[in-house]
Formats: structure tokens, sequence, C-alpha cells
């Protein structure tokens, strides 16, 4: 969707000139989010002002669809993308809905398709129309006005989206659940969207791909897990941090590293002297109750020595259970809070799917970081 072919972009000439952009090339596929990444100075925001010619390349070309955007008139090339940054720049004395409305308004379209619009954006970024149309920006917390911001770039439908540290100004909380919330909206929409961060986190969560820069030089342009497990050179791995086997925690899903078919399941109905039998014979000490489909609880074989109904009557119930969509992070912390060894992992209608141990968690890491080429043991 967009090219970057050699792009160098140089301020200035003689001997201030800077060397903002050098010999650039990457490409961003329709429908995928690129976080452009590094140090502050490196040129992300160079990159983004480029890709809508609010500044000029000094060489190379950038093509959005195969045509160069140096071909294209620069306010119809604007008007067909959203720009949202982290200043915002909402117009104070104009309401919300105002706001939102400024390209669409533009482009001509009519009153009630724009209200329509205004509506569904608002409601897309979790804010009552009814509340939030007439109000002013200073109305609205700051994690508010950049939902606007956010409604404001996608106003008239754009097929790429360029964001400029659009949450670098939002509190910890607040920003993890913007990103969330964005993601959502991504998720059905699937515009094109470069998005610039300082923030590893972020763009490990936002991006399907990254472009690491250092000092106007793409360094690494790859997935996040590649970026994390195969860094290229020193800076990437100093960049992403001696942390990183922790990051692929973030990445990774509860899902990907669970143990699908443990052999401690023991079916609710089962009398706790054959509990005891079965335990035994699978040289386990815990068995995990599962009754019709759903988990009940775990059992010991202390808990089941004078016992002699079914277990189901006398599992301890799990304290907390995991979703297999959830980052495998949270299924480690969630041990470590609770003193767990085995976690208990169930799908969205609360169905056991399976169960998620610290053994489980250390070969899903190691799998990640083996070489592709070596044999694996996949057995878990
Ligand atoms: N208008 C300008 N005139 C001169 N130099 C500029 C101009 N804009 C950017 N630069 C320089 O170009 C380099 C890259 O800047 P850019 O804003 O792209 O960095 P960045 O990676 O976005 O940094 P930050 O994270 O701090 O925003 C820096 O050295 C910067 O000082």
């Amino acid at each position: 969707m967009i090219t970057y072919d050699s792009v160098s972009k140089i301020y200035g000439s003689g001997p201030g000139a800077v060397t903002a952009l050098d010999n650039v090339s990457f490409h961003i596929e329709k429908g995928e989010v690129v976080v452009f990444l590094g140090p502050s100075g490196c040129g992300k925001t160079t990159t983004l002002r480029l890709t809508n010619r609010l500044d000029s390349i000094t060489r190379g070309t950038i093509t959005i669809g195969g045509r160069d955007i140096n071909e294209q008139d620069p306010v119809r090339l604007r008007q067909s993308m959203g720009y949202v940054i982290q200043e915002i720049g909402l117009f104070p004395n104009k309401t919300i809905a105002q706001n939102i409305a400024v390209v669409p308004r533009m482009l001509g379209w009519s009153k009630d398709k724009i209200s329509e619009r205004t509506d569904e954006l608002l409601r897309m970024v979790q804010l009552d129309p009814a509340l939030y149309r007439d109000r002013y920006p200073a109305e609205l917390s700051g994690g508010q006005q950049q939902r606007i911001g956010v409604a404001r770039g996608l106003a008239a439908d754009p097929e790429i989206l360029l964001m400029d540290e659009p949450f670098g100004a939002i509190d910890p909380i607040n920003r993890e659940q913007i990103q969330d919330e964005f993601l959502k909206v991504q998720e059905k929409l699937k515009k094109t969207i470069a998005f610039v961060s300082h923030d590893i986190h972020e763009a490990i969560k936002m991006g399907d791909k990254i472009a690491l820069f250092s000092e106007g030089r793409l360094i690494q342009y790859d997935t996040p897990e590649m970026i994390l497990t195969q860094p290229k050179n020193k800076f990437v791995a100093d960049f992403v941090g001696s942390d990183r086997a922790l990051k692929v925690l973030g990445l990774m899903r509860v899902r990907d590293a669970m143990n699908p078919v443990p052999l401690n399941i023991i079916q609710g109905d089962t009398l706790a002297p054959a509990a005891i039998g079965f335990l035994e014979e699978k040289k386990r000490r815990y068995g995990v109750v599962v009754d019709g489909g759903k988990p009940v609880g775990f059992v010991s074989l202390k808990d089941l020595k004078f016992e002699t109904g079914p277990v189901r009557d006398v599992a301890t119930p799990f304290p907390v259970m995991a979703q297999g969509r959830q980052p495998l992070r949270d299924a480690l912390s969630m041990m470590l809070m609770h003193d767990l060894i085995l976690l208990c992992v169930i799908d969205g209608n609360g169905d056991f799917i399976g169960t998620v141990s610290y053994q489980n968690i250390q070969r899903a890491i190691l799998d990640v970081y083996s070489d592709e080429t070596e044999d694996r043991d996949v057995t878990r």
C-alpha cells in the first residue's frame, strides 16, 4: 500500500544540514499497523510528515497504491489520510461534533451524512453522542480529547491513518484502555496505519510490524516477535531491553503455551478411591476436576484419602483461571500472585480447554527463541 523507496530527508544545507532520514526503504501492506519506533530524533515523525507531504522528500520516492505522492495534489493527498497527533489540535471554539466534521465538511458531505457519521464515530470511541457532541474540547478530559482526535482522524473513512504518538500524553492506565479500544476498532476497520511511538511496549502491543530507526536509518523492519527474539544487532537488542524474554510473554497467548491434553484430568463424577488409583497410575499428586466440560477445581491425593464420594464434591475451586486468548504474561502473573503451580485455562464460554504450568511457559519461550531450523520437541 505505502512504499518508501530510498527515501532521504535533509533539512537545511551546507555545514548546518541535518540528515533526518537516510536512504530508507520499506513497504507497509494494506490493513497493517506499522509502528515507527526509536529514540528521540531518529526520524520517526519526519517519515510520517513526508508521507502526507507536510514535508518534502529530498531524495527517493514514496508511493501509495503504486502512485508517487509527488504527482498528487498535496491537499487532496492529506484529505485522503487521517492524521492524529499527540497535541490533538482540536479547535477550542468548535464543538466536538464540529471538530470531528472538519474533513467531511471540506469534502462537501451533506449535513445528515456528517451528523450520522459523527454519532457513529463517537460511539466507536466509547463516548455517548447525546452527552458529548455539543460539548467543547475544554469540557473533556485529556483521554476523552484524545479519543476525539482518533474519531476526527477516521471521520472521512480514510484508508490510511497516520498517528504521531497519539496516546503519548495520556496516563498509563487510560493509555492501556484506549490502546485496547483502538485495537478493537482496527480489527473491524482494517485501516493501513503508520503509528509513531517511542515506547517499546506500545509498539509490541499495537504493531503488526515495527520499523526501528536510529539516527535516520532504518535498522530493523520486522514483526514484534522477530524484533524481540532475533534482534539484528546490538542497538536493537539494547533498545528492546534485557527483559525481552518477558516482553515475548506479552505477545504470546495462553492458548499457545497451554497443554490441551493434561494427564491429570479427572471427571467430576469419578469416585474418590478410583481417582486415587488414577492419579497414582499417572504419577500425579494433583488432579484437575472437570465436570460436564467445565472446570471445577483441584484435588490432591491427600484430599481424597478419606473420601468415598465423587471428586466434584471435594475439589478446591480454582482461585483464578486464564482465558485462552489472554497474554501469557497475565497467566504467569496469576500463577505468581496466587502461588499456583498449575493454572486452568478456559474459553469464552467458560469451558475447560487446558492447563498451564511454569514448565509450559518456559518451553513456549524457548520454542520462540530456538532456531527455526532446529528440531524441536513439540510434546509438552
Ligand atoms: N524542520 C526541521 N528543521 C531542521 N531539522 C529538523 C526539522 N525537523 C526535524 N529535524 C531534525 O531531524 C531529525 C529527526 O527528527 P524527527 O522529528 O523525525 O525525530 P523523531 O524520531 O520523531 O523524534 P521525537 O521522538 O523526539 O519526536 C532530528 O535531528 C531533528 O532535530
